[in-house]
Parts: structure tokens; C-alpha cells; sequence
């Protein structure tokens, strides 16, 4: 695999922000770099079929990973669908990668080839079932995204106008979800109904402390990237150091709002890991 050109690592603009960096480089091989999938390491695309990683994530997660305590993709997706997409799988130097799927619920380990999770949900069927009923009004375009028995997504990207469609469902899906014990997870132009209990700040703390780590890179682009953001101030507060990249969060203004460092997409965010792989040379 090549080498990518050298880049610049930009300076986070917070005291918090750079305190984290300069916690990660100083002790790398504690560190831990969490990285979210859609809208952070894949451009967003109208169809969520056709995402697919950045051309150079792979190459710089790869020349990475080995300088790092681990790396980990942190998403919504199904994590075989991540894998799948991202073009995860036996790449050399991500030998030791980790792909949380459902928001955490799922673990597929590249070591093993394994993936670990609870399986299919029978709330998630029956909300299912109750869907075509429920968008037979819906506005042209909306899309239903079936995420392996363990959730279901309505996307709204490709309606002739995604936030008036995105608005409508809101409520009629809040109730769907409500009625059947499942909760309801917004996100771009995306509403899902999945199992309650876990989310990307539960995954990450979890993923953190059991790796003992001494520093925490999280980048997401999302809503559900939020609870993420929070988890890292958490463990900021308890001394772990922390580093919050917003990629083109552009529509969640509280995301680039409590990022220390603001990039413009996945483009930059790839960029961003290959200058930290450049540091650690
Ligand atoms: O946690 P993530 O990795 O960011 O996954 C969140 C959702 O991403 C996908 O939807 C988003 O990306 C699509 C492809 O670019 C886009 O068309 C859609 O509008 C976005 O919301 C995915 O389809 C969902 O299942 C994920 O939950």
C-alpha cells in the first residue's frame, strides 16, 4: 500500500483540544483514535448503499494504526456493513482494527474476523411491519434502510425537500418507536428505531477504559456522534486526554460548536490521520 504525501497535523484550536494532542503523541501507544463512518471517513452520498470509505482512508488508517494503542470505526451501520464499505478487511497494519456497529451494540474484530453482538430484535420486526402503512403519504424519495434485524432507518435524502420529509416523519416514527419499546435516532436526513441502552458515549467509555487508555481522538459528523463528544469531556474530566474533531458537521452547529478541531470532511479528516502518522515517525 502507498505512502500518502506528508501533511501538516493542525492545531486544535482549544487549550483542552491541544492538552489531548499532546497527550496522545507523548504516550501513543496508550493512545486510542475513534473515528466514526459515514460523513467522517465516507462522503456523504445520496444513496447509503453506495457510501464507500475515502480513497486514502484505508492507506492512512493503515500507516497508523501500528503507532497507536488502537484504532477503532465507531457507527450506526451494522458493523459487517462497515467493514464491507470501508474495505476493512485483511489490509495489512489494520491486523488489530475494531469496528463497533448498531452504536456500539455490535464489536467485529479484525484480528478474528469475528463480529460479536446481540442479533436481531423481534420490536424491531414488528415496527417494521407497521411501516409501508405508515409511509404510504410519505413524500417521494423517502427510502427505508433495513439494518440487519437490529434497526431500521427512514431516510429522507432523497425527497425533493429532505427536511420538510425528515420533519413530517418525526413524530409519526417517535410514536412507531415509542409503542414498540425501541428508540428513535435522528440523524442527517435519517430517522432509525433501534433497541434502547447503548450509544457511541456508552461504547466509547467502555472501549476506553477497558483499553486503559491515556488519550482519545473521537471524530463524528453526526447527532449521534454527540454522545461521543460528551463521553470524551467525561473522561477529559477525569484526566484521560481528550481531542473532539467535528467533520463538516455542518448541519449539527453543537458538534462544531464543542469540536477542538473543525475540519471540512472526510477528506480532511484522512488527511488529519496521515499527519499524525507523519508525527509519530
Ligand atoms: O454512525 P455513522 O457511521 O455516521 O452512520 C450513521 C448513518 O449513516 C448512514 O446514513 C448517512 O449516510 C448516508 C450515506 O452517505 C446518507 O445517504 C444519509 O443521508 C446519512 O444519514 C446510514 O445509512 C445509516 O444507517 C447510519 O445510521
Amino acid at each position: 500500500m502507498g505512502r500518502l504525501p506528508h501533511a501538516t497535523l493542525p492545531e486544535p484550536s482549544t487549550a483542552a483540544g491541544r492538552a489531548g494532542l499532546a497527550a496522545l503523541l507523548a504516550a501513543p501507544e496508550r493512545a486510542v483514535v475513534v473515528l466514526d463512518f459515514d460523513g467522517t471517513l465516507a462522503p456523504i452520498v445520496p444513496d447509503p448503499e453506495q457510501a464507500r470509505a475515502h480513497p486514502d482512508a484505508v492507506p492512512a488508517l493503515a500507516q497508523l494504526a501500528p503507532k497507536l494503542g488502537s484504532v477503532v470505526v465507531l457507527t450506526g451501520r451494522p458493523a459487517a456493513t462497515a467493514v464491507a464499505y470501508g474495505g476493512f478487511a485483511g489490509v495489512p497494519g489494520l491486523e488489530h482494527l475494531v469496528v463497533l456497529g448498531h452504536y456500539g451494540a455490535e464489536r467485529w474484530d479484525a484480528a478474528t474476523g469475528r463480529t460479536d453482538g446481540p442479533g436481531d430484535d423481534p420490536a424491531v420486526a414488528a415496527a417494521r411491519a407497521e411501516l409501508p402503512a405508515l409511509l404510504a403519504d410519505a413524500p417521494q424519495g423517502t427510502w427505508v434502510e433495513d439494518k440487519g434485524g437490529r434497526a431500521v432507518a427512514v431516510h429522507t435524502r432523497r425527497a425533493a425537500d429532505p427536511r420538510a420529509a425528515f420533519e413530517a416523519l418525526r413524530e409519526p416514527l417517535r410514536e412507531l418507536a415509542d409503542r414498540h419499546g425501541l428508540k428513535l435516532e435522528p440523524g442527517s436526513m435519517v430517522l432509525e428505531l433501534r433497541p434502547p441502552g447503548v450509544d457511541k458515549g456508552v461504547a466509547l467509555t467502555s472501549y476506553v477504559r477497558h483499553a486503559g487508555a491515556s488519550a482519545v481522538l473521537y471524530g463524528g459528523d453526526d447527532l449521534g456522534d454527540l454522545a461521543a463528544f460528551d463521553a470524551v469531556d467525561r473522561l477529559r474530566a477525569d484526566g484521560t486526554g481528550g481531542v473532539l474533531v467535528a467533520s463538516a458537521a455542518t448541519d449539527v452547529p453543537d458538534l462544531s460548536a464543542r469540536a477542538d478541531l473543525v475540519l471540512p470532511g472526510p477528506a480532511a479528516v484522512v488527511e488529519l490521520l496521515a499527519a499524525l502518522a507523519d508525527a509519530l515517525e
